[in-house]
């Protein structure tokens, strides 16, 4: 069942990514086209994302693998077909020689490996070796080194999608380096039983698809109740995408009647609206400090006429307050009231944090300050090590997705 109408109630089941091969085809060259900072250690941060997923389980939390749920659809024939050509075209393969190679190739995988190679990339040595073709690239070391891609960022399942109330968005990317991880996700919805409606007869309703373009990604999108979904506006996702999902949820079967539109500020320390703000408890939030006085705050409503009103606002405590029709709401900063700690502690994600119920987060250990002022302010603090998996620049949201989450 895929149902999420809050950001805090207690964690049913969620969609992650256990770090893989991908991670092995970073290298200081691409790092920056690949969204990294610096080269995790892959037995390291395994073990550290298994400890998070059993954090997840241990408390009643269902945890599904992108791998797996990838590994079901492709072993039906029809799928593992067409999707093959998807990723080629996503890949941009243009030669029709090489791309009946790469296609030979993968056809005669089993699932469980081709949906590795659609995760963690294909070497372009490992075709042309194959299939006898002598290749410009293998002659120039400076040529990029894939046919298809490693999508390092996987393990960052929060931003290819994110579900709202019974319906799913599969975000548009903004980057090149993501835009697979939605394809595969689009793919899990059309396909998977998991994503059946249990309603009718085919998947649950896409509030959003990839070939929508204008980009938006989950990271940004944050449940405030059944009634408001809050939306970065941010360097990843733009004014065009929200407008078209405000439209898609007031005019389709979510129970959505506001978005809250933050706009915060476009740059790589704080990339989604999670890295800066998440919610905590019923009234409560974390916010990293800095952002406080940079941000601006846009109440979309739908209108008689099937348009959307749009009315901007101030402070962010009282739309948070009158969105959630609440008498008052608490802003917890993290960094513990030092603003040099609470700058290196948001770039190591303090303020990432992923609700298990109300009131119990789960957050990073090495954010001492940030957890400290947590417990000051009653909230359970669960903490995980994330020396290898904070490299990529993400925290215990952006690792999951939520599938579903009991209603309050
Ligand atoms: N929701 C998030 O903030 N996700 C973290 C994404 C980090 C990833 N390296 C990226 O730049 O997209």
């Amino acid at each position: 069942m895929i149902n999420v109408t809050n950001e805090i109630g207690t964690l049913q089941s969620v969609l992650v990514h256990r770090p893989g091969r991908e991670l092995e085809r970073l290298t200081p060259r691409y790092l920056e086209e690949m969204l990294f900072e610096d080269i995790p250690w892959l037995k390291k941060i395994r073990e550290e994302h298994d400890l998070f997923a059993e954090t997840l389980s241990k408390r009643g939390c269902k945890v599904y693998y992108y791998h797996d749920l990838l590994a079901d659809i492709l072993r039906e024939e029809a799928v593992c077909r067409v999707m093959i050509d998807d990723v080629l075209s996503a890949c941009r393969i243009g030669s029709t020689l090489l791309k009946e190679s790469i296609r030979d190739y993968l056809r005669g995988m089993e699932a469980e490996r081709l949906a590795e190679v659609f995760i963690s990339g294909l070497e372009k040595k490992e075709i042309d070796r194959l299939a006898g073709q002598s290749r410009l690239s293998s002659y120039i070391r400076e040529a990029y080194p894939f046919y298809i891609n490693p999508l390092t960022n996987l393990y960052f399942t929060r931003d290819p999608g994110a579900v709202i109330d019974s319906g799913l968005v599969v975000s548009a990317m903004k980057t090149p380096a993501r835009n697979r991880e939605s394809l595969i996700l689009q793919y899990l919805h059309d396909y998977h039983p998991l994503f059946a409606d249990p309603q009718g007869e085919g998947q649950i309703p896409l509030w959003y698809k990839p070939s929508d373009l204008d980009s938006i990604e989950g990271g940004d999108i944050l449940m405030l109740s059944p009634e408001v979904v809050a939306v970065g506006c941010s360097a990843r996702t733009g004014t065009e995408g929200i407008e078209r999902l405000a439209e898609r949820l007031f005019s389709g079967p979510s129970g959505i009647q506001e978005v809250l539109v933050i706009q915060i500020p476009f740059v790589r320390a704080f990339m989604h609206l999670d890295t800066v703000i998440t919610m905590v408890d019923r009234d409560t939030f974390t916010i990293f400090p800095d952002i406080r006085e940079k941000i601006a705050l846009f109440r979309l409503k739908p209108t008689k006429r099937g348009g959307i009103s749009i009315s901007p606002l101030d402070s962010l405590e009282k739309s948070l307050k009158e969105s959630l029709k609440l008498p008052a709401i608490r802003l917890i900063e993290s960094g513990g009231g030092d603003d040099l700690t609470a700058a290196r502690e948001q770039w190591n994600d303090s303020t990432n944090t992923l609700a298990l119920e109300p009131g119990v987060v789960v957050t990073y250990d090495r954010n001492v300050a940030s957890n400290d002022t947590l417990r000051a302010a009653g909230i359970e603090v669960v903490e995980i090590e994330g020396s290898e998996l904070v490299r990529g620049r993400g925290g215990p949201r952006c690792m999951s997705m939520p599938l579903q989450r009991e209603a309050i």
